[in-house]
């Protein structure tokens, strides 16, 4: 491989995470331009030279990270992990994106007035399995997961029945006693008359901004990866952090006021502060208190660091220097 070779990474091309991905970019500053004409499967980042972008199907990005044909990818934590239990080993998630969220749950009929827990689906399954000799079958879609969560609240009289969608209608249809399924609002499981178990929450999913450990790395790719990974934390940075400016006659008087939230994670600046959002009010009464003022708050576009502890763990886990 050349060090001109871009960095692979993917996007979903259609469905919920789409929009969402796009607005993220958007929002960290790089556009999305399509290389391959506006119905193609491939752009570039504005800003970002480097790097190929490829639009994947959500469930083909966790699939291409997993193998190593892609470098990075944005796709649902719930469908990385079903690639196998061993998923950390082949993937590092580098950033939770906020967007994307759903839970993978166990659900019973609610008409199953005794049954809350796995521990009551593990009697159930006993019984069941005495009464009718046949085990209970639980319908999904995410097998590698139900299947580990299962044995690890040691329940095995059930068995797997695969459904690829509609999944919630299994047990109306007399195709299984439980699902397991993501859920987001709960309509769906509400119209079908399915409970969550209270100790059933299995993952609670989001968008993720993944590398792939497979793939080889060469240090101009990593390299992009630490521009893009450097714009999207300073963003994020950004979003928590306010900056607040006083007049320069006043500095004494204000980083005085304000020295506290300085210590709790905030810092100086010239006649003024960049404080958490969250002691933005608090800091502005003590500012008033001390009788400093004018103050103007501002919120900054980008807080950038030099240092990134992801990538470092990222080189680090690829054993590579950067
Ligand atoms: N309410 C929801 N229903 C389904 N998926 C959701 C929901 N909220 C978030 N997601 C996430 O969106 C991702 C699935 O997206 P999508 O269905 O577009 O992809 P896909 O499964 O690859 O496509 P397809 O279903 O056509 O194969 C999953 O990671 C899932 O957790
Ligand atoms: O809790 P809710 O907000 O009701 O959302 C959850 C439902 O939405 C999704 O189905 P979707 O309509 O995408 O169909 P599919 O998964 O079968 O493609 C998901 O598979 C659940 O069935
Ligand atoms: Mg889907």
């Amino acid at each position: 491989m050349t060090a001109d070779t871009p960095m692979i990474f993917a996007i979903p091309s259609k469905g919920r995470l789409k929009e969402q991905v796009e607005a993220w970019l958007a929002d960290c500053g790089f556009r999305v331009e399509m290389t391959g004409g506006a119905r193609g499967y491939s752009a570039e980042l504005s800003g970002l030279p480097g790097v190929s972008v490829r639009l994947l199907s959500a469930g083909d990005i966790a699939a291409g990270l997993d193998s190593g044909d892609l470098h990075l990818g944005v796709t649902g934590e719930d469908l990385l992990r079903e690639r196998g239990d061993d998923m950390d080993s082949r993937v590092m998630l580098l950033r939770a994106l906020g967007f994307g969220r759903a839970d993978l749950v166990v659900t019973a009929p609610k008409s199953w007035l005794d049954v809350d827990t796995m521990a009551d689906i593990d009697e159930v399954g006993h019984l069941h399995l005495a009464k009718t000799g046949r085990r209970l079958r639980v319908a999904t879609k995410y097998v590698t997961q139900t299947r580990a969560f299962f044995a690890r609240h040691g329940v095995a009289d059930y068995r797997i029945v695969e459904s690829s969608g509609a999944t919630e209608g299994a047990p109306a249809a007399g195709a299984a006693e439980l699902v397991v399924d993501i859920t987001t609002t709960g309509a769906t499981l509400a119209a079908n008359g399915l409970k969550v178990l209270s100790d059933g929450v299995i993952l609670k999913s989001q968008a993720q901004l993944t590398a792939s450990l497979v793939t080889p790395w060469t240090d101009s790719q990593l390299d992009s990866l630490s521009r893009l990974l450097s714009v999207v934390e300073a963003k994020g940075r950004a979003r928590t952090l306010a900056t607040l400016v006083w007049p320069a006659e006043q500095d004494v008087a204000g980083q005085a006021a304000v020295a506290p939230f300085v210590e709790a994670g905030g810092s100086r600046r010239a006649n003024g502060a960049l404080l958490a959002t969250g002691d933005l009010f608090a800091a502005a009464a003590a500012l008033a208190q001390a009788g400093v003022e004018p103050v103007t708050v501002s919120r900054p576009d980008y807080v950038f660091e030099s240092r990134s502890a992801v990538l470092e763990a990222l080189a680090k886990r690829l054993r590579t220097d950067i």
